[in-house]
C-alpha cells in the first residue's frame, strides 16, 4: 500500500479522512450519487483515488476499489468492519433488531451464523433438499419445453426469479410450487417488494429533518409491507405449530416430516428454527419475531442473487457463441446426451464453473460489499471514524485494467489457464469477491454453487436461446443483446431477457416430474 503520510507527520498529527470531492452543506455528496451508485462511485474514484471519503447527509462513507485496500478493510480490520448499517425501511420491515443480515456483530449474530453453518445451510440440509431442487428445475425445463414446442417466447428474467424463489421457499417453508393455495406466488411477490424497497434510496436515512416528515412516504409503505409479510408468515407458522402438536400427539404414527433419500427426516428452516425456539437450553432464546425476520433475511438474500446470476450468464452466453458452444460440448460429454445434468456432475464441469466465476466477476449480483465501522480505524494512513459506512466496490475492481487482463472481455478461460487461473471466489482473493469475505461473507455460497451449475448447465443442455428485441421480434443471428444494469439492492439487467427456447434435446431424457 502506498503510504501517503510520512512517519514523522503521522506521529504528530491525527490522521485525516481519505480524500474526496468538495461537499455541499447539509446534503454533502448526496447529489453525486446517480441511481447506479457503483458506477457513480467508480467515476468519482478515478478523480479522488482508491480510498475515497464521501459525506452522505450526516453519514460518513468510505469507498475502496483495489484488492489491497479490500484486504486491509475486510481482513486486517475485519472486526472493526463486521457490522452492517440499518436503514429506516430495513428496520421497519425486519422487526427492529431481529434481523441477521443487518445485525451488528454480536452474540445473536454469532449464534445464527453457527446455526447457518451447521444446520440451516449446512451440508446435510443442502443434501437433503436435493430432490426438491431437482424437481423444481425439471418442472421449469418441462414448462420451457412446452413453450419451445409451441414457439412461445419466455421472459427468462421473470421465470428465473420464480425458480430461485420456489427452490428457497421449499427449503425454508416446505412451500411447493405445485401447491394449490398459491403460497409460492404470494411469497414471491412479497420478496420482490421487499428487495425493491431495500434497494430504493430514502433521503430520510441521511438527512435528519426528513426523518420526521417522511417526504417520500417510505415509512408508510414499509409498515404496510411489514403487515402483509407478517400476516403471511403468521398463517404459515400457526399451521406448522398445529402440525407439530399433532406430530407429538401421535408419537407412534409415522410423522409428517418429509423424507430425504435413505429415509432421513428432513427439517426445513422453519422446523429447525421452531426447534431452537422450543429448546429451553438454547444459548440464545429465539422469539417469533426472530424467526420471521430470519426467514425474510434468507428469502431476500437468496432469491434475487441466484436468479440474477443465471440471467447474466445466459445473456453473456448469447453474446459469446464460442463460449456457449464449448460449454454445451462439456455438458454433452459429461451426460453423453443420455440424461439431464445433475449436481453429481459438478466436479466434472470445470468450464461451466469458470463461466460462473467469469460472470460473477463482471456481473456481481451484489456490486458493493457494505459494512459499518464500529470503532475508529486507520487504513492506509487515513482515519475511518466509528460509524462510517464502508464500501468495497467489487464491480469497479472487475473492470480495472490494472487488476485484470482485458477486463471487459468475457473469457472464462482466464480461470483455467494463465496468471488468473488460481483465483477462486471463496473470499480470500480480494480482486474477486462476489460472495464477500470473512466471517460476514455470504453463508449461502455452498447452496448457490450447488444450484447454479445445474440450472445453467440444464438451460444450455436442453435449449439454444433466440433473444427477442424490445419489439418482441427475434434478433438476427450474430446480433448482441444489451448489457445495461438496473439500480437497486442487487444489479439485475435493466431490460428483461426474453427469448424463444429452441430445443436441443427432444424428448428430454429422465425428467423427474
Ligand atoms: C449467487 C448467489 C449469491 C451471491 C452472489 C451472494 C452474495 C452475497 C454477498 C456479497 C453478501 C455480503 C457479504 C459480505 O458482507 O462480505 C451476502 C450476504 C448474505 N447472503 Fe448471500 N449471495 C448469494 C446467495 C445467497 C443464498 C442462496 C443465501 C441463503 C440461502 C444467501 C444468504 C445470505 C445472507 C443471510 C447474508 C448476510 C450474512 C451476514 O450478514 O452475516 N445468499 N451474500
Amino acid at each position: 500500500l502506498s503510504k501517503r503520510k510520512s512517519n514523522n507527520n503521522k506521529s504528530k498529527q491525527r490522521p485525516s479522512l481519505p480524500p474526496g470531492p468538495v461537499a455541499l452543506p447539509i446534503i454533502g455528496h448526496l447529489h453525486l450519487l446517480k441511481p447506479l451508485i457503483h458506477q457513480a462511485l467508480r467515476d468519482l474514484q478515478a478523480k479522488h483515488g482508491p480510498l475515497m471519503h464521501l459525506k452522505l447527509g450526516y453519514a460518513n462513507m468510505v469507498v475502496a476499489n483495489t484488492p489491497e485496500l479490500a484486504k486491509e478493510l475486510l481482513k486486517t480490520h475485519e472486526l472493526a468492519f463486521s457490522s452492517r448499517k440499518m436503514n429506516i425501511a430495513i428496520n421497519l420491515v425486519t422487526y427492529d433488531n431481529a434481523t441477521f443480515a443487518f445485525a451488528p456483530y454480536d452474540t445473536y449474530w454469532k449464534f445464527i451464523k453457527k446455526l447457518s453453518t451447521t444446520e440451516l445451510l449446512g451440508a446435510r440440509t443442502i443434501r437433503q433438499f436435493l430432490p426438491g431442487r431437482t424437481r423444481e428445475i425439471h418442472c421449469f425445463i418441462k414448462d420451457l419445453m412446452h413453450r419451445s414446442m409451441t414457439r412461445q417466447s419466455v421472459n427468462l428474467t421473470q421465470e428465473l426469479l420464480k425458480l430461485s424463489n420456489n427452490i428457497i421457499s421449499q427449503m425454508m417453508l416446505s412451500i411447493k410450487s405445485s401447491g394449490t393455495d398459491n403460497q409460492a406466488a404470494e411469497a414471491r411477490n412479497l420478496v420482490r417488494e421487499v428487495t425493491q424497497m431495500f434497494g430504493e434510496f430514502n433521503v430520510a436515512d441521511f438527512i435528519a429533518i426528513c426523518k420526521k416528515l417522511d417526504v417520500q412516504g417510505f415509512k408508510k409503505r414499509a409498515m404496510d409491507l411489514h403487515k402483509r409479510y407478517d400476516a403471511f408468515l403468521e398463517r404459515i407458522i400457526t399451521a406448522r405449530e398445529e402440525l407439530r402438536r399433532q406430530r407429538k400427539a401421535s408419537a407412534n404414527k409415522a410423522d409428517d416430516y418429509g423424507e430425504a433419500a435413505g429415509g432421513e427426516k428432513v427439517r426445513d428452516f422453519l422446523d429447525i428454527l421452531l426447534d431452537v425456539a422450543e429448546d429451553e437450553n438454547s444459548e440464545v432464546s429465539l422469539t417469533r419475531n426472530h424467526i420471521k425476520s430470519l426467514i425474510l433475511d434468507y428469502f431476500t438474500a437468496a432469491t434475487d442473487t441466484t436468479a440474477i446470476t443465471v440471467e447474466w450468464t445466459i445473456s453473456e452466453l448469447i453474446n459469446n457463441p464460442r463460449v456457449l458452444k464449448k460449454a454445451q460440448e462439456e455438458v454433452d460429454r459429461v451426460t453423453e446426451k443420455k440424461r439431464l445434468i445433475s449436481e453429481a456432475d459438478i466436479p466434472n464441469l470445470p468450464y461451466i464453473h469458470a463461466i460462473i466465476k467469469e460472470n460473477m466477476r463482471l456481473h456481481p449480483p451484489i456490486t458493493m460489499i457494505m459494512r459499518k465501522g464500529v470503532q475508529d480505524s486507520v487504513v492506509d494512513g487515513y482515519l475511518i471514524p466509528k460509524g462510517t459506512l464502508m464500501c468495497v466496490n467489487i464491480w469497479a475492481m472487475a473492470r480495472d485494467p490494472n487488476i485484470w487482463e482485458s477486463p471487459l472481455e468475457f473469457r472464462p478461460e482466464r480461470f483455467l489457464e494463465g496468471k488468473e487461473s488460481g483465483l477462486d471466489i471463496k473470499g480470500h482473493h480480494y480482486e474477486l469477491l462476489p460472495f464477500g469475505s470473512g466471517r460476514r461473507g455470504c453463508p449461502g455460497q455452498s447452496l448457490a454453487m450447488q444450484e447454479l451449475p445445474v440450472v445453467i448447465g440444464t438451460l444450455i443442455q436442453c435449449f439454444t436461446w433466440k433473444p427477442l428485441d424490445s419489439q418482441g421480434k427475434i434478433m438476427s443471428d450474430g446480433s448482441t443483446i444489451d448489457m445495461d444494469e438496473r439500480a437497486g439492492l442487487t444489479a439485475p439487467r435493466a431490460n428483461d431477457l426474453s427469448c424463444i427456447p429452441i430445443a436441443r434435446l427432444n424428448p428430454i431424457p429422465f425428467l423427474q416430474v
